[in-house]
């Protein structure tokens, strides 16, 4: 049995979706969400990756299908946007206990988790937008979820924020092993710290690992341009190391490096 399989199963789609009126909104998607897993939605604009979470956190009922939830699951569900009235002074530490109270230590503990502990007094219109989706992550994290739910992190995140971005998500994943939910329009880079994706266009295209989804014939056809650099991207193996200044190690007298297309380090 792999090693994912034995991990506790948080939810499961079957065959799930949901029509509204003559209208099919998403249908026919499998998953299952398992703790310690990261899954990541991947698709167009309206493909139905927000549908899709919304029946995992059972917002959305499906009207085909099934959705089952492990009982009593607690979700943590980190939103696109969130509507404050930004013209009433707000510090994070505030934000943090709106919607439930929370002790000193927990709001310590769940800023600290996302690396954000300096900015539990500082005014929330004055973060940046890495800094206040760390926020927003530790605000999901305070309840302790068996699963969180991220819709779209990175929006409004410069590149090196997104790559920290994604670390951090990977870490909280390893420190708490609660499963994650992930919707993204990014490909390279999410793809890169996910498990499982899950590339969906009104229906489930494929799935499987970023490696083996990156070749399927639907997502490279819907993504076209875009998933032939991901491919590049990915071909790149690492064949050498570096020294702490960034150069490569066995870079010739004169320091000189190769050009590496589409190359990063996390
Ligand atoms: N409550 C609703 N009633 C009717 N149609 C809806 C409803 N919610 C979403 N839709 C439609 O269902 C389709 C899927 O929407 P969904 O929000 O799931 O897509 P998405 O992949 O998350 O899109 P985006 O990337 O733009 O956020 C879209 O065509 C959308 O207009």
């Amino acid at each position: 049995m792999d090693a994912l399989a034995e991990k506790e199963t948080l939810v499961t789609l079957r065959g799930a979706g949901v029509t509204r009126g003559h209208r099919s909104l998403v249908r026919g998607v499998d998953l299952t969400l398992r703790r310690g897993e990261i899954v990541t939605l991947i698709g167009p604009n309206g493909s139905g990756k927000s549908t899709t979470a919304k029946m995992v956190t059972g917002v959305y009922r499906p009207t085909e299908g099934s959705v089952t939830r492990r009982p009593g699951i607690r979700i943590g569900y980190v939103p696109q946007k969130l509507s404050i009235d930004w013209t009433m002074p707000l510090n994070v530490e505030r934000l943090m206990t709106l919607t439930g109270r929370h002790s000193a230590s927990e709001i310590d503990a769940a800023l600290e988790a996302v690396g954000a502990t300096r900015l539990r007094k500082a005014a929330v219109q004055e973060l940046s937008g890495g800094e206040f989706q760390r926020v927003l992550f530790a605000r999901a994290m305070i309840r302790k979820p068996d699963l969180l739910v991220l819709d779209e992190p990175v929006q409004g995140v410069d590149f090196s924020g997104e790559v920290a971005l994604y670390e951090l998500v990977r870490s909280i994943r390893d420190s708490t092993q609660s499963g994650i939910l992930m919707i993204s329009h990014d490909l390279h880079v999410v793809m890169a710290e996910t498990d499982t994706v899950i590339c969906l266009n009104g229906h489930m295209c494929c799935t499987g690992t970023p490696s083996t989804v990156k070749r399927s014939p639907e997502y490279l056809k819907l993504f076209g341009e875009r998933a032939a650099q991901t491919l590049a991207i990915y071909e790149h193996h690492h064949d050498h190391e570096h020294h702490d200044d960034g150069c490569v190690v066995g870079a010739d007298e004169h320091g000189h490096q190769h050009e590496h297309e589409g190359h990063r380090h996390g």
